[in-house]
């Protein structure tokens, strides 16, 4: 077939997939331009109900209302009553869930918590080889502070790695630089075989796809807010705590927020029961409350139709690139398998950070990982098929 003949017929299958897609509609809900944007899994787009909701809580609520707003504007409830905003979507029952701090705050909270809850004679931690830097390091601390020891092992090699030491187990659902799936139900099954704590770090799936924390067992969750969730630049991440092991989570940051009776101020430190023992200290408002209005276009959305349509972008756009890209010229390292495959695209390619480059300056926007890597990002909220067409017959002009 033609090139010219080919082309055509993508892109016609794109405006036919398109007309289909039930969730094609919502990207009126977002604020966007002409430029296909592919980096929702590094900071989603801007949901249209934000500004006015920021403008609301600066003017009103912090500018007239001031001090009362912790009660009537519920700005002292935020960080519990978003988390159980987020819980359906990560398959969580309300009271488990709460928002607050970054996500490397939360696994710190979640890895030492962990290991607490192991128990004595516990005193290794195996974390993800692949991990997305800070979760290594903020283990390596953890484990400084808690007398154990931390060995990086790949997901798949979890379970041989496994023993009557391990006490906690650091693992990303989806690979922040593959897009790699990891077998979340398997894992944690055998985790708590071993007797160990799971905690899963939800960065790259936790708005992509189904989690089903609560279906599966996990211990411990953390994830952010500003990839597919769409909360902004630093919006706050969220701490999952299973609701039978709430009452023995041994928060390693007990701040005065996480104090049973916070206006008490008492010296003596007993924590709150709930979700609530995740906080520390005065949540961050402003973003907690961005992040709010931003969550509101899930109202209508189930997140398997979500995964339905993401798997449908990425297959499609993996069939472009495949009619488009001379053969040889790039590499997906993306699992094939959608069992295995998150919502991203992950290309190889020797000049990739170039290559990039110029994508970005057509119009095309995903980004570069080290160390030749071509990161592509599909959110189904507002990422069409005609985006997918046009990302890959564009990175076909680049490198053709
Ligand atoms: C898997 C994963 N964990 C953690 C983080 C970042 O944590 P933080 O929100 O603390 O910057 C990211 C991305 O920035 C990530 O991809
Ligand atoms: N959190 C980020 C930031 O503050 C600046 C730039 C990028 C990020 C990211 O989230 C990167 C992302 N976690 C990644 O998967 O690479």
């Amino acid at each position: 077939m033609s090139e010219l003949t080919e082309r055509s017929e993508l892109s016609i299958k794109a405006a036919e997939l398109d007309a289909a897609d039930e969730l094609a509609k919502l990207r009126s809900q977002f604020v966007l331009d002409d430029v296909v944007y592919l980096d929702g899994n590094s900071l989603g787009a801007l949901p249209a109900a934000v500004p006015g909701r920021v403008e609301d809580v600066v003017r009103r609520q912090w500018g007239e209302l001031r001090i009362r707003s912790w009660d009537e504007s519920g700005w002292w409830t935020a960080p519990e009553r978003i988390g159980d905003r987020i819980a359906p979507l990560v398959g969580a029952a309300a009271g488990q869930i709460v928002v607050g701090d970054s996500t490397s705050v939360n696994v710190f909270k979640a890895v030492v918590g962990a290991v607490r809850l192991a128990g004595e004679g516990r005193d290794e931690i195996l974390v993800d080889a692949t991990t997305f830097p800070t979760d290594g390091y903020i283990a390596q601390s953890a484990a400084r502070m808690t007398g154990c020891t931390v060995r990086a092992v790949t997901p798949r090699d979890v379970p041989s790695a496994l023993g009557p030491r391990t006490a906690a187990v650091l693992l990303n659902h989806v690979d922040y630089r593959t897009g790699r799936l990891h077998d979340l139900p398997s894992l944690t099954s055998a985790i708590h075989e071993a007797g160990a704590v799971a905690v899963w770090d939800l960065c790259h799936s936790a708005g992509a796809l189904p989690v089903g924390l609560d279906e599966h067992g996990v211990d411990l969750a953390v994830g952010c807010t500003y990839k597919y969730l769409n909360g902004g630049p630093g919006s706050p991440a969220y701490l999952y705590v299973r609701r039978d092991l709430q009452d023995r989570f041994d928060s390693p940051l007990p701040g005065w927020n996480s104090h049973v009776d916070p206006f008490g101020m008492r010296s003596e430190y007993e924590p709150a029961g709930g979700a609530p023992r995740g906080r520390v200290g005065t949540p961050d408002i402003l973003s907690m409350l961005a992040l709010e209005a931003a969550l509101e276009v899930w109202e209508e959305v189930s997140i398997e139709t979500v995964r339905t349509k993401s798997l449908a972008l990425t297959d499609f756009f993996l069939d472009c690139v495949a009619a488009y890209v001379p053969e040889g010229r790039v590499e997906s390292v993306t699992p094939s398998a959608h069992a295995d495959r998150g919502s991203q695209v992950a290309l190889r390619c020797d000049d990739a950070r170039e290559v990039m480059r110029r994508l970005i300056a057509q119009g095309v926007v995903g980004d570069f990982r080290e160390p030749d890597i071509l990161r592509f990002g599909f959110t189904p909220l507002y990422v069409g098929f005609g985006d997918v067409e046009r990302a890959a017959r564009v990175l076909a002009g680049l490198v053709g």
